[in-house]
Parts: C-alpha cells; sequence; structure tokens
C-alpha cells in the first residue's frame, strides 16, 4: 500500500535520464506528495557512519550535549522533549540536534570528526537536493538553477538545516507521540531512517499549502536504510502555486509492546531568506522567504 502511494524513483543516469525522472518526480509531487529515492549517490555505509555519528552524540551526557543548546532565536542546536506540536497539545517524545553550516557545532574533543563528516553528508545531501529541485523548476517554468540557487546552503543567509533526531524506545506509548501530525514549513526535505525503526506514518491529500486540514488517513511507511524519503514543504507548495503537495505526516510508537529507539535524519532545504517566493502562476502575492518562514512558524507553533 504504501510502496504504491509513494514510488520509487532511481536517480541513476539522471543527466541523460532527466526527463524520465521529472516525469515520475512531479506526478509523485503532485499526488502523495511523498517519494522515496534510491540509486542517488549516498552509500548505506555513508549513511550508516552518519548514523553511528549521531548515535554517539545522543549517548553522550546530559551536561556535555547542553554545549550545543538549542536556541529559540535561530532554532539551531540540542533539544529534548522541546517541541510542543498544535495537532497533539503534547509535547514530542524525542531529542534532537539542529545544525547549520555556520550554528554552533559540538566539539570534535566530545566526538572525532563530528563536524566533518557531518558537513560531508550535507553537502551531499545538497547536490541531491539540486538534482530533485532542477527538475521541479523545470516542470513549473522556471530557470532549472532557480531553486539550486535559492537554496544555495554556502551562503550566509540560508536557512538549510540538518537535522539529527532520536527517539527513545518505549513500551506501551498509546496516546504519546514521537511527532505530532504536522507538514515541514521549508521547501523540500530528505529524510533518513534505517532498517526496523518504524514509525513514519504519511497522509496525502491537501490543496492548499496555508489549510490545517488534517486527513484521516494515515499509511505507515516502513523504514529503510539506503532509500532516501523525500517530502514537499508547504514552501514549495506555496512557489508552485499549490501544485506540489506538502502532505502531513508524523511519527507514532507503538500503542501496545515495545518500540525499539528510532534515529533519523533529515536534511531541510529552507532557502536563502532575501529571496521573494511566488508562484508561476502568481496565485499568492510575492513574499520574501524570510517572512514567509517567519508567517509560517507563527502559524504552525504559534
Ligand atoms: O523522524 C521522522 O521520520 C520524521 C521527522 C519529521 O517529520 C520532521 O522532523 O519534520
Ligand atoms: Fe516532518
Amino acid at each position: 500500500m504504501a510502496e504504491r502511494l509513494v514510488p520509487v524513483i532511481s536517480l541513476k543516469d539522471f543527466e541523460s535520464r532527466k526527463e524520465e525522472i521529472t516525469e515520475q518526480l512531479v506526478e509523485a509531487a503532485e499526488n502523495a506528495g511523498f517519494l522515496t529515492l534510491v540509486d542517488h549517490g549516498i552509500s548505506v555505509h555513508e549513511i550508516e557512519a552518519q548514523f553511528a555519528i549521531s548515535k554517539a552524540f545522543f549517548g553522550l551526557s546530559l551536561e556535555t550535549k547542553g554545549k550545543t543548546p538549542h536556541s529559540k532565536k535561530t532554532n539551531n542546536g540540542w533539544e529534548y522533549m522541546a517541541q510542543l506540536r498544535p495537532s497533539t497539545g503534547m509535547y514530542d517524545q524525542k531529542e534532537s540536534l539542529w545544525l547549520q553550516r555556520n550554528s554552533e557545532w559540538p566539539s570534535d574533543d566530545d566526538i572525532p570528526k563530528f563536524r566533518e563528516t557531518t558537513e560531508n553528508f550535507m553537502t551531499k545531501c545538497a547536490s541531491i537536493s539540486d538534482q530533485v529541485l532542477s527538475c521541479f523548476a523545470k516542470a513549473l517554468g522556471f530557470p532549472e538553477d532557480y531553486f539550486k540557487i535559492a537554496n544555495d546552503p554556502l551562503q550566509p543567509d540560508c536557512l538549510t538545516q540538518l537535522r539529527l533526531i532520536h527517539y527513545p524506545a518505549s513500551e506501551n506509548a498509546a496516546g504519546s507521540w514521537r511527532a505530532g501530525s504536522h507538514t515541514d514549513i521549508g521547501c523540500l526535505t530528505l529524510l533518513f531512517q534505517r532498517d526496523g525503526e518504524d514509525g513514519l506514518e504519511i497522509c496525502p491529500g491537501r490543496e492548499s499549502h496555508s489549510t490545517f486540514a488534517i486527513g484521516e488517513t494515515f499509511t505507515p511507511l516502513p523504514a529503510k536504510t539506503g532509500p532516501i524519503v523525500v517530502n514537499i514543504g508547504d514552501m514549495l507548495m506555496a512557489w508552485s502555486d499549490d501544485r506540489l503537495k506538502s502532505n502531513f505526516h508524523r511519527v507514532r510508537a507503538k500503542d501496545i509492546g515495545k518500540s525499539p529507539d528510532r534515529y533519523s535524519i533529515a536534511y531541510f532545504n529552507q532557502s536563502r531568506k532575501g529571496f521573494v517566493l511566488q508562484g508561476p502562476k502568481k496565485k499568492y502575492p510575492p513574499m520574501t522567504v524570510d517572512d514567509y518562514f517567519k508567517q509560517a512558524v507563527a502559524r504552525n507553533f504559534g
């Protein structure tokens, strides 16, 4: 069921297959709003190495993790059971570390090679994002490098973040939420998961990027090491005049029985603050990414 809903798309021979890949990506984005990428150029070994770094960080003492504290102003740093969800009225049962190129980073003394490994991983995520976004740009009638420029993570005003996430193991967790239902507010999200650490559920079917219409039917998407789950965020839904869908998703622990620890890694393309966002059909008034983001945060977490 989930496999039918969320198509598996190969990026193999990207340049020569670009037209076919674009068709597949657009079809997925216009319907489920989710897709799974394979042959994307990051090996299982590299993904496991990044998860090992993440696991090592979350295994540190609270005091050591607290040396990179979460800042409300930048939304970077380590947070612990801190995300209050309007959709559930409860705190998500998780801890996470938000990172940006120019944010505070954990020290290499605490985790050897943390920054080097993670920055290389971010560079790979950026280049996969550029490929996918160049296809969407073409389909929307923008220049092919339009979103690549808008999302350039090396520019100091870029809001793109990597988030390392850890959901602690639980048992009989009825009524608690690992991540309450939400849409992502950025442009495009790449999500990495590990075999056996299930919990992600998705809900297609949303008509406007600013509505809260939460559908009824959530479909579990089994976690696999290797493929990247990609979803459209609200910003790209707005930027495409609501053509590409940013859909609701959530993470659940089992109501009855044991749920193992779950580690996930999300790369959020969130664009450059100064960029003006408007769809080709001008369905919504133009807005800077900065203003858009402030409005979306107020709507989702206000
Ligand atoms: O951990 C996951 O699979 C989902 C995380 C997520 O949806 C988010 O951080 O926005
Ligand atoms: Fe999300």
